[in-house]
């Protein structure tokens, strides 16, 4: 929140402390040109609207923030201090404010933390700034030296939903830092803004010991300190510490770093790995120098996934969206495709909807072709379509095996051949099909024979395609989900048969589709190519028992 300020407290400030004695000054003189007092207005003018335009075009801060700027710009700092309740007399300056807090949160959602260290809260501004980015399992480390502010924080972080996810720890911050450290804790973001002379020690404690994870971010609050760093005449000793200290990170070849001129400077600090003189392999360095988790992303690929209107197909569709892919939505009913694809659409993912019944030779034509129209090929295969009717073996009837068959093992072929053509092509594919963990057991009390039959139908043309086509770049690989909470179990001859089911599985809970959905972007990713064939079964245990 852009405030007049008492004491000029950013390089901005600064310039128009100046300008405007500068203009005063040529004003009162009637011997000065007015084309200089015009530049001087002029420049008076782009310097005093800068925080102001900056304030007005980022998102506004929200109740609990604007409640705690208030009581913070309110607070007689003065006179807690004259009664004994702060050590030090506290400028409500120090508050990190609209822009720099939403900065901050920016930064957080850029970088995925889930866990950050603050150095230096103040009345929390910051904290709470990032805590609302965080997710709900986040956490916040506040380090403060001030008991008094913690007091005063917390009721406003309680007011908040993500108040919760912040914890302070009162005391000096290097003692906490070294505390911290021993514990074997580590952050993936770390805000410095605290005692200036000290910013140097803090830096050094948290990359010597590990208290940043490697990629992880130190943003470095006050680093152009007014200007003074970049002035040849320092005699200010904070100038002169946050001087040495951008120096040393300059030298640091354990980071990267740039200066953003925002407010007082904020610095932020990336973690990289040092060149490596030991060992500079691929478990090194990465595939393709990427990590792990980055291997696993899915950008630029297309999906399609059938079924994908609901259940296990949806949350499918949404993983390899979240994972980066495009992703044709399937499914027989156009409605609920389109449902998905509009979530999808929410969610910024590039999607489409298709309807098709895949048990139809020329709705799995026109699905492929769809595909490949909109999106020039496919990479990523989901079948995941399937039917379930019960009925006791002797009474089965053709017509319910014959339905199941077709859509649970016929059209998955006719969907992986498909697929398969236009991959085997291209030199590269990924295939995942649904299979069920009924492929390996016989799921009981309720009698399904055509759909476990299917099933390992399923498994076994999983196999077969498998070790045909890794040669050509097409993994071919399935899912073997155990008993799935999802509408299709809701029914009402099924219901009774929950509590039974439970007591048969280790786990003690069914599958939510949330359970397989890593699974899903594993097999899809290049991370699995070595694998083929394989079904991946996913029951909590239940097919051990
Ligand atoms: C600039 S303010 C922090 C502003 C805060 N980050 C925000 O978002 O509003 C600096 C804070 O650092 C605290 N501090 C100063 N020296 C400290 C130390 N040695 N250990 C821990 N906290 C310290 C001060 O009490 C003060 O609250």
């Amino acid at each position: 929140m852009f405030c007049a300020f008492a004491v000029p407290d950013t390089p901005v400030e600064v310039l128009v402390d100046l300008l405007t004695k500068a203009k005063d000054i040529a004003t009162a003189n009637g011997s000065v040109p007015t084309e200089l007092t015009d530049h001087l207005q002029r420049a008076l003018d782009i310097a005093t609207g800068l925080d102001d335009y900056l304030d007005k075009f980022t998102t506004p801060e929200s109740e609990p923030l604007a409640e705690l700027y208030e009581k913070t710009v309110s607070h007689d700092w003065d006179r807690v201090h004259k009664e004994g309740k702060t050590k030090f007399r506290l400028p409500k300056e120090c508050i990190t404010g609209h822009v720099e807090g939403q900065t901050l949160k920016t930064l957080v959602h850029i970088s995925h933390a889930k866990r950050i260290l603050e150095i230096g809260m103040f009345t929390g501004y910051g904290a709470l700034s990032m805590a609302e980015a965080l997710p709900d399992d986040g956490r916040l480390v506040a380090l403060e030296l001030e008991a008094y502010l913690k007091e005063f924080a917390q009721p406003i972080f309680d007011k908040s939903p993500h108040g919760k996810k912040i914890i302070v720890k009162i005391g000096s911050a290097i003692t906490s830092l070294r505390e911290l450290a021993d514990a074997g804790e580590q952050f993936d973001m770390v805000f410095i803004d605290a005692d200036k002379p000290n910013y140097i020690n803090y830096y050094k404690c948290i990359l010597d010991n590990n208290l940043l994870r490697l990629q992880g971010v130190i943003c470095v609050d006050n680093s152009l300190f007014k200007g003074k760093v970049y002035l040849r005449d320092i005699t200010d000793q904070n100038a002169v510490a946050l001087k040495e200290f951008n120096d040393f990170v300059a030298q640091d070849p354990r980071v990267e770093q740039v200066i953003l001129p925002l407010r007082d400077g904020i610095t932020v600090v990336r973690r990289v790995s040092a060149a490596a003189n030991i060992t500079n392999d691929e478990v090194f360095r990465g595939v393709m120098g990427r990590s792990i988790l980055d291997r696993m992303r899915l950008d630029g690929r297309v999906a399609y996934v059938t079924g994908a209107g609901q259940g296990i197909g949806r949350a499918f569709a949404h993983a390899l969206g979240e994972a980066g892919a495009n992703v044709a939505v399937v499914d027989i009913d156009p409605i609920k495709a389109d449902t998905v694809v509009k979530e999808l659409n929410l969610k910024g993912i590039h999607s489409l909807a298709v309807t098709a019944d895949i048990s139809k030779f020329e709705d799995v034509q026109r699905m492929m072709d769809c595909i490949v129209s909109k999106w020039g090929t496919v990479h990523i295969g989901c079948n995941n379509a399937g039917i379930n009717m019960n009925s006791a073996s002797e009474d089965t009837t053709l017509d319910e095996w014959d339905k199941t068959f077709s859509v649970n093992l016929r059209g998955t072929f006719m969907c992986c051949q498909a697929a398969g053509r236009v991959m085997l092509k291209q030199g590269y594919g990924k295939i995942i099909n649904t299979a069920s963990m009924a492929s390996l057991i016989v799921p009981h009390p309720q009698k399904q024979l055509s759909y476990n039959t299917s099933k390992a139908g399923v498994v076994k043309l999983t196999q077969t395609l498998g070790t045909e086509w890794i040669d050509r770049g097409v993994r071919v690989n399935c899912i073997s989900p155990g008993i799935v909470d999802t509408p299709l179990i809701h029914s009402e001859s099924l219901k009774p048969l929950v509590q039974r089911w439970l007591s048969d599985i280790p786990a003690g809970r069914l599958a939510q589709v949330t359970d397989l959905q890593a699974a899903v972007v594993y097999l899809a990713c290049d991370a699995s190519d070595y694998m083929t064939g394989h079904n991946l079964v996913i029951e909590g245990g239940q097919s051990l028992w």
